[in-house]
C-alpha cells in the first residue's frame, strides 16, 4: 500500500493554500452569520439621552418625598411627554408632567412616578408613594458609552450583535463574504432525483449532501448536478463553473477505477494532488487549484459517507478560513463509548455515531457498520467518533474524541 498522507498534513496543506476572502461593508441583514472584519466601537452612547423607564409622571423628588397612602401629594400636571415627541424640555419645581416610557426626561426632573402609584390625573395628579432619586430614569450611557469597544474582529454575527449594531446606528459592517461553493457529481450511473431510474443507475445523493453541508457551513452553494464519466465533458463543466466559484467540490472518480474521470481530467493539469489519506472512510482524495484564479478544488471520493466525512474534515475548514471564522475545524469533545469497536491500523477511523448526554455526562454509540455506502446509518447519526490511526480497539466505557455534527461552533 503506498504511503497514506496523515489527515492533519492534508488539512495543513489546504489551510496554507486557501486565503480569507477580502472583506467589504455589508448591509446588516446580509451580515448574519458572517465574521466581523473590523473592531466595532460605539459611535454613540446608549441610551443616547436620559429617558423614562416607565409610563408615569416626571417629578422633582423633593416635591414628593413625603407622599404616602395616608398623606398623598397633589401636583399640577403641566404637560405630556411622549417618546419621539418631546414637548416639555424643563420641569419647574412643584409641578409634574406625564411622561411615557422612552421619552426624554426634562431638566429639573429627577424621578419618574409610575402610573400605578397615582390616580392617573390629567390636570392634577395624586401621588401616594415617594420615588427614590433617579428612580425609573434610564441614564444616558448606562448601557453603552460612546467610544466603548463593543465587538471584536472575528466575532460571528448573530441576532443580538446585529441588534446592537443597528442600535448604535451602523447600517453596514465590514465582513468577509460567504464563499461560493460549486458542487459537481460525477458518474455515468447517476440520475437526478425525480427522474426514472434504470436497472443499474442510482440517484445523485452526493451533490445534495455536499451542497447542503456547504450551505450549513455558511457558504453559498451551487449544485451543478451530474457530469458523466467523460473527461472532456467534465473539463467543460468545470471551466463553465469557475467563473462563479471560490471553491469547487467534486464527488466520485478519484480512486483506481478505469473510468475515474476527475483524476483523469485533472491529472494532466499538474496542480491537483491525488493520493490516499490515512482516513476511513475517505481514503482517496484530491486537492489543488484550477483555472486562472487558482480556485481551490476538492475532489472527494464518490461513496456517500466518504464524501460527507471528507467534506467535514477538509472542505469545512477551507470554507471557514475563507469566511474568517475560527476555529477552522470542528472542535473535538469527549464522550463515553457505550459499545466497544475495532478500527483499522494506520488509519484515522471516523465512526458514525449517536451522541447524547445524561446526568452521567456525554455518551456516544456507534451507528451501523463501517461501509461507506451506508447512507441510512449516516442520516441516523449526529456525531463522528474519531479513532486515532494507532488505536485498533476501543472498549465500552472508554472516553473517546467526538465531533458533534449539528453543533454550531
Ligand atoms: N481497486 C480499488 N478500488 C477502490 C479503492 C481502492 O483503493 N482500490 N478505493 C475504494 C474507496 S475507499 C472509495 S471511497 C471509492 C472511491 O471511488 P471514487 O471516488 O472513484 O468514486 P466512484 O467510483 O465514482 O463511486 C464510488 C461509489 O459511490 C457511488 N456514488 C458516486 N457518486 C455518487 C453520487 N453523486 N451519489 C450517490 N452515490 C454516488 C458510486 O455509484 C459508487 O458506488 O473507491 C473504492 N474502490
Ligand atoms: O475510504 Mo472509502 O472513502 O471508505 O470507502
Amino acid at each position: 500500500m503506498p504511503d497514506l498522507l496523515p489527515v492533519p498534513d492534508l488539512v495543513e496543506r489546504i489551510l496554507a493554500t486557501v486565503s480569507p476572502l477580502p472583506d467589504f461593508p455589508q448591509p446588516l441583514m446580509d451580515a448574519l452569520g458572517l465574521a466581523l472584519a473590523e473592531d466595532v466601537s460605539a459611535s454613540i452612547s446608549l441610551p443616547g439621552f436620559d429617558n423614562s423607564g416607565m409610563d408615569g409622571y416626571a417629578v422633582t423628588c423633593a416635591d414628593v418625598a413625603s407622599a404616602s397612602e395616608d398623606h398623598p401629594v397633589h401636583l399640577p400636571v403641566v404637560g405630556e411627554i411622549a417618546a419621539g415627541r418631546p414637548s416639555l424640555m424643563a420641569l419647574s419645581p412643584g409641578t409634574a408632567a406625564k411622561i411615557m416610557t422612552g421619552a426624554r426626561v426634562p431638566t429639573g426632573c429627577d424621578a419618574v412616578v409610575p402610573y400605578e402609584w397615582t390616580d392617573r390625573g390629567v390636570a392634577q395628579v395624586r401621588i401616594t408613594r415617594a420615588p427614590r432619586q433617579h428612580q425609573h430614569i434610564r441614564v444616558a450611557g448606562d448601557d453603552v458609552k460612546e467610544g466603548d469597544q463593543l465587538l471584536e474582529h472575528g466575532t460571528v454575527l448573530g441576532p443580538r450583535h446585529l441588534g446592537l449594531l443597528a442600535a448604535i446606528g451602523r447600517a453596514t459592517v465590514r465582513c468577509r463574504p460567504r464563499p461560493r461553493v460549486v458542487v459537481i457529481s460525477t458518474g455515468s450511473e447517476l440520475r437526478e432525483p425525480g427522474s426514472p431510474l434504470g436497472s443499474d443507475s442510482i440517484y445523485d445523493g452526493n451533490s445534495f449532501l455536499l451542497a447542503a453541508a456547504a450551505r450549513a457551513a455558511g457558504a453559498i452553494a451551487y449544485r451543478v448536478g451530474i457530469v458523466p464519466d467523460d473527461p472532456r465533458t467534465f473539463t467543460d463543466a468545470l471551466s463553465d463553473q469557475l467563473v462563479r466559484a471560490d471553491i469547487v467540490v467534486t464527488s466520485g472518480g478519484v480512486s483506481e477505477g478505469d473510468f475515474d474521470v476527475v483524476k483523469e481530467a485533472l491529472s494532466s493539469l499538474g496542480s491537483v494532488w491525488f493520493g490516499g489519506v490515512a482516513m476511513q472512510p475517505g481514503k482517496p482524495q484530491g486537492f489543488g487549484t484550477v483555472g486562472e484564479d487558482q480556485t481551490p478544488i476538492f475532489t472527494l471520493p464518490g461513496n456517500p459517507v466518504s464524501a460527507y466525512v471528507s467534506f467535514e474534515t477538509f472542505v469545512l475548514p477551507a470554507i471557514r478560513r475563507m469566511m474568517g471564522k475560527l476555529p477552522y475545524s470542528r472542535p473535538l469533545s469527549r464522550a463515553r463509548l457505550t459499545h466497544g469497536l475495532s478500527s483499522p491500523a494506520g488509519k484515522q477511523q471516523m465512526v458514525r455515531a449517536a451522541w447524547d448526554s445524561d446526568r452521567g455526562g456525554a455518551f456516544v454509540s456507534p451507528v451501523g457498520g463501517p461501509g461507506s455506502h451506508l447512507l441510512g446509518d449516516l442520516a441516523d447519526s449526529n456525531a463522528l467518533i474519531v479513532v486515532p490511526p494507532d488505536t485498533t480497539a476501543l472498549q465500552a466505557g472508554d472516553m473517546v474524541p467526538v465531533l458533534r455534527l449539528d453543533e454550531e461552533f
